[in-house]
């Protein structure tokens, strides 16, 4: 270790800095930043990562020292679930990476059948006045487009087209998502469900013999990257919307004056709906899906700001952190679409203010396909539907509690239940979501976990994060008590 280290905050013998960093890594690292500075060194194990927290060091991190920044750490969770990183995402810089990005980038392609769908499944319930989980919806889109880009087949109806799916993208995400936990917690159970489900493409796929020109596939990790991002960035835009009433309105009114009666929305329709637009950068400047981006890893010796960082650092951006700079962005904490009239950032890693999707060599490649998603699907929903509050809610009762895992999801986001109804009906309810006693069953799971797994190497804390609040749940930690 040479030269002028980053400072950091005081630490622990073995533990360093492991007890700071709560249950919200990235709410307690922007805490501690406030007091250390933007560019801070933590002390976890073996490595200390780095965590960067303004605009300008992230500019750093991810433009001017990009190349020397962009592998990734050897992680003993991603390791263990990319069967030596033979993924996109976790590979390390090289020429592997590089063959992999490529296939990656020219295999993301339009998504327009899977958008119909979703609409067609909100309108059945609607139709009849019933309750939509729009949680489910908005992972059966997202996991459709997927599947037909990764294995070339339809999800829909197909044998993974079920509830466990869902927990089994959830669980991988958590465990590799941890910012430091999954070098200490027990990996194999989450390993084995998330490889039956890639077994069971395999044999599938080898049992429906060749595929045709048009539908060549790819089986790889983009299958847990692009599901769950997109799919966490709809909720939260919903639960935006729907505690602004007036944003909501504003945007209904944008779409339905774009697109009039013609009953059907194109991407060229959508490309026109500027306020849309800002609804959705509005809603990843809050609540990026991946809020310390993934986790980088120097290659060698480089200066940030005034420091000097070694090689084989592990660097976080915590681009949570920077979308709610009070230096960057007025009522930081405040949804308001309004603030990027006029205001020329764009959320495609060149504006360091605004980085949900990373930036540099590892920006996402399923950037634009993550966009038109969002932007075609939630201008399907609220052009087709109105939404509103059941009688006696607030927008201000919306919970907007969050969940951690390689993305941060409204805690919500297991079991919402919303209602709709076509926007030419009458009779309109958004439902609460979760009763109180659940979302504390979820809170209280959550903090047991997290001290057990500092205690006990075998906490079933992956397994927490798919808690259902039952007692049927058999790794529920509070039932194992
Ligand atoms: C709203 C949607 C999405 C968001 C917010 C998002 C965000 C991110 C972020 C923050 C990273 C890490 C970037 C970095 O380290 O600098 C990433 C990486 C990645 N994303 Fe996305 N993503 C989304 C959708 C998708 C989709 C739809 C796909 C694929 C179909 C995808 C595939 C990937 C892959 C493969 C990587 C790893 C890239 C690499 O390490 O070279 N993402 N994404």
């Amino acid at each position: 270790k040479k030269g002028k280290l980053p400072p950091g905050p005081p630490k622990l013998p073995i533990l360093g800095n492991l007890h700071q960093l709560g249950p919200f890594p990235h709410r307690s690292t922007w805490q501690l930043s406030k007091k250390h500075g933007p560019i801070m060194l933590l002390q976890l194990g073996s490595t200390p990562p780095l965590v960067v927290s303004s605009a300008e060091a992230a500019k750093e991190v991810l433009k001017i020292h990009d190349l020397e920044c962009c592998s990734r750490p050897p992680l003993t969770g991603p390791k263990r679930l990319t069967y030596n990183f033979q993924d996109v995402a976790f590979a390390p810089y090289g020429h592997y990476w590089k063959e992999m990005r490529k296939i990656c980038v020219a295999e993301l392609f339009s998504m327009k059948k899977e958008v119909d769908f979703l609409i067609e499944s909100v309108s059945g319930s609607a139709t009849l006045a019933n309750p939509v989980d729009l949680s489910k919806c908005s992972f059966s889109l997202t996991a459709s487009i997927i599947f037909r880009i990764v294995f070339g087949k339809q999800f829909q109806g197909s044998e993974l087209d079920n509830d466990k799916l869902q927990k089994v993208v959830f669980e991988a995400e958590a465990m590799l998502g941890s910012f430091c936990a999954s070098d200490f917690l027990p990996l194999e159970s989450s390993f084995h469900e998330l490889d039956s489900v890639f077994q069971r493409v395999i044999k599938d796929h080898l049992d429906s013999g060749p595929t045709k020109d048009d539908e060549e596939d790819i089986v790889d990790d983009i299958f847990v990257a692009g599901i769950d991002t997109a799919a966490i960035s709809m909720i939260w835009e919903m639960a935006g919307l729907a505690r602004k009433p007036t944003a909501m309105r504003k945007a209904q009114n944008e779409i339905r004056s774009c697109v009039g009666k013609k009953g059907k929305l194109t991407e060229n329709d959508v490309s026109k709906l500027t306020y849309l637009n800002m609804v959705i950068k509005e809603t990843l400047r809050l609540h990026p899906p991946g809020v310390l981006l993934l986790p980088r890893e120097t290659m060698s010796q480089i200066k940030i700001g005034d420091y000097d960082i070694n090689p084989r650092t592990r660097i976080a951006v915590n681009v949570w952190a920077i979308g709610r700079d009070p230096d960057i962005w007025d009522n930081p904490e405040e949804f308001i679409p309004e603030r990027f009239i006029d205001n020329a950032i764009d959320l495609k890693g060149q504006h360091f203010e605004l980085l949900p999707f990373g930036g540099g060599r590892r920006i996402c490649p399923g950037i634009n396909m993550g966009m038109t998603v969002l932007e075609l699907a939630l201008a399907n929903l609220l052009y087709f539907f109105d939404w509103k509050l059941p009688i006696g809610m607030r927008e201000i009762d919306i919970d907007m509690e969050e969940k951690v895992g390689l993305t941060v999801v409204l805690v919500e986001y297991l079991v919402p239940t919303l209602s709709a109804t076509i926007s030419t009906g009458t009779s309109r309810s958004f439902q609460s979501s979760l009763n109180i006693g659940m979302k504390l069953h979820h809170v209280i799971c959550d903090l047991i976990c997290f001290t057990e797994s500092l205690n006990y190497v075998n906490s079933p804390i992956s397994r927490a994060y798919m808690c259902n609040g039952t007692t049927s749940n058999p790794y529920c930690p509070r039932i194992n008590r």
